[in-house]
């Protein structure tokens, strides 16, 4: 049995949370939290993705758990390097791994709108869109188009808009890219 895995027993209900988080930011939180209240989970895991395989390389794997860490409070929230330990590169794969690892715990897959858009791009997505309940949290920008096209018993929580994107923390800030004026 691997140690350090986060603890869950038969019956509760845990929210899996899976992200980039390069770097987390308070819409993650936002996310985590409105799952955590609207469907009375017991836990929300933070599960740091190695490298999310539509994206271009991600900051180093330690970086981006801390920054989770960062944004991920109250005792309710867990941040995990679970998919690492257990060498999952796809999503299908975790869930398959933590059904396995944890018999009786109550899954739901967390994520938000921008997500419908990609979804069918991801291995295995009908076995992902079986296997547990998903849950997903609208963010601006995304189409009602997407939505129509998810399978109908996803559940939708339309909470307030939070406009943090982790793009836009990485891009440098305008001032630090100008060029210094001639005297
Ligand atoms: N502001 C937000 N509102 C709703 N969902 C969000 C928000 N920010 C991130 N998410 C969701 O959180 C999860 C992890 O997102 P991720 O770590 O890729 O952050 P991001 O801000 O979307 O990053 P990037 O801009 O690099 O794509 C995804 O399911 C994403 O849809
Ligand atoms: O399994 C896949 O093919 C797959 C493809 C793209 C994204 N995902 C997962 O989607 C979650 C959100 O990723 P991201 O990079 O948008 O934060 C994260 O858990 C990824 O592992 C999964």
């Amino acid at each position: 049995m691997m140690r350090d895995l986060p603890l869950a027993f038969p019956g509760m209900k845990v929210g899996l949370f899976g992200g980039s988080f390069d770097p987390a930011h308070e819409g993650h939180a936002h996310v985590a939290e409105t799952a955590l209240k609207r469907l009375g989970l017991d836990k929300v895991w933070w599960l740091v993705s190695p490298q999310n395989p539509l994206k271009p390389k991600s900051s180093p794997f330690e970086q981006r758990v801390a920054s989770a860490r960062g944004q991920a409070h109250g005792r309710k929230m867990e941040v995990t390097d679970i998919e690492q330990r257990l060498g999952c590169a796809f999503t299908y794969q975790t869930l398959r791994a933590l059904k396995r690892l944890y018999p009786g715990v109550e899954f739901f897959l967390v994520m938000g709108a921008d997500n419908l858009a990609n979804f069918r791009k991801w291995r295995n997505w009908r076995e992902v869109a079986k296997s547990v309940p998903v849950v997903v949290v609208s963010r601006p920008g995304t189409s009602p188009a997407d939505r129509l096209c998810a399978p109908k018993d996803w559940i939708f929580l339309n909470a307030r808009f939070n406009r943090q994107s982790s793009t836009a923390l990485r891009k440098p800030k305008r001032a630090a890219v100008a060029k210094p004026r001639r005297k």
